[in-house]
């Protein structure tokens, strides 16, 4: 075997710098600029010269993904930072009843709301160390969570290494897992044709794959991503960014898919008219959602306000009324 040559370490970065800006294209801007032909081409050409020197591969390689051997069980793993969860409120009252309480802390007349969707998938979070990836854990209880790196990593929408000149040596991102409805209605479908219970929501379908010991069924599945939240451990929250929606544009410019359907609310009403306005187009929407999420846009404020021990005093949850009646078994995350 001729010693690997200068320019097939080239050949090898080129490929993987031109599958990876296709994958991006495709995954995280829904906007494909090459043929699928084209793309498992250049893939199939990358694996093989990895497989002919392996010296060469990469974690952030576009081949990398997928996991060769099942897990036998996941490990719980400890939050470096707790995932919250949001105070729910089920209609604009409640919400109003939110504001009063906070605005009698802080006394500042022009505060500033952006507003989200609320998908119906499942919290992940996300840790990169010098800009790859190195964890993927599960909500869990929002301090321990289940280990899932091998299955995120499956997870298009998510990228392995982030988009940074000088990444910091860690970054951590939370946003939510979850399965499109034509994913969902084709998974189903798999189901019943082989004589398994049909799922009861794209949620729990999300949940359950997650969960799955084997990373190639995971794949299989495509699962897909949008980023909500962004921490740079022992950097100031809001030296990072001033804002939650400028916060937002840096987790897309790290390479992150993040929910294009958010909206700066000045007022009560203006969070009533996306409230309304979403409730009518989410039924359009390729993905469930369940509710918008409301914060306080102000990094600063959102400090100064903190937490309880359950919730962040600067964000709610605006929820939809449910759809259908949830079931028992909705309560048990099982593998699907
Ligand atoms: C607001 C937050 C709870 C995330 N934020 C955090 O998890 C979080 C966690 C520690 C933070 O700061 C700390 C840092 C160190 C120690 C303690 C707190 C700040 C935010 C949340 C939860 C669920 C969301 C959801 N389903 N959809 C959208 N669109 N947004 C959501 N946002």
């Amino acid at each position: 075997m001729p010693e690997p040559t200068l320019e097939l370490q080239q050949r090898i970065e080129q490929l993987r710098q031109q599958i990876q800006k296709a994958s991006y294209a495709y995954y995280v801007l829904d906007n494909p600029i090459m043929e699928d032909s084209v793309y498992d081409r250049l893939y199939r050409e990358l694996q093989q010269l990895e497989q002919e020197h392996p010296q060469f591969i990469t974690p952030d390689s576009p081949t990398q993904r997928v996991g060769e051997k099942p897990a036998t069980q996941f490990q719980t793993v400890r939050h470096n930072i707790p995932l919250y969860s949001l105070e729910n409120a089920f209609n604009l009252e409640e919400f109003s009843q939110w504001q009063d309480r906070w605005q009698r802390i802080v006394s500042t007349p022009n505060f500033e709301y952006v507003t989200e969707l609320k998908i119906d998938g499942s919290a992940l979070a996300l840790t990169y160390k010098n800009g790859l990836l190195v964890r993927g854990a599960t909500r869990g209880d929002g301090i321990e969570g289940e280990e899932i790196t091998q299955n995120v990593r499956t997870i298009r929408a998510i990228p392995l290494r982030l988009n940074l000149e000088n990444p910091p040596p860690l970054v951590e991102v939370r946003g939510e897992a979850f399965l499109g409805l034509e994913v969902f209605a084709k998974m189903n479908q798999e189901r019943s044709q082989s004589g398994e219970a049909e799922l009861a929501n794209p949620r729990n379908a999300a949940a359950g794959t997650l969960r799955h010991l084997d990373s190639r069924i995971v794949a299989q599945r495509r699962l897909d991503f949008f980023a909500y939240t962004l921490q740079i451990p022992g950097v100031d929250d809001d030296d990072i960014a001033h804002t939650q929606s400028q916060s937002l544009e840096l987790l897309q410019e790290m390479g992150f898919k993040v929910n294009p359907n958010r909206t700066l609310c000045q007022s009560l009403e203006a969070v009533e008219s996306y409230y309304n306005e979403w409730d009518v187009r989410r039924k359009d929407l390729p993905y469930m959602t369940d509710g918008v999420v409301v914060k306080i846009n102000t990094i600063a404020l959102q400090k100064q306000l903190g937490f309880t021990q359950k919730f962040p005093r600067w964000a709610i949850a605006l929820k939809y009324p449910a759809e259908e009646a949830p079931t028992q078994i909705e309560a048990v995350t099982v593998q699907v």
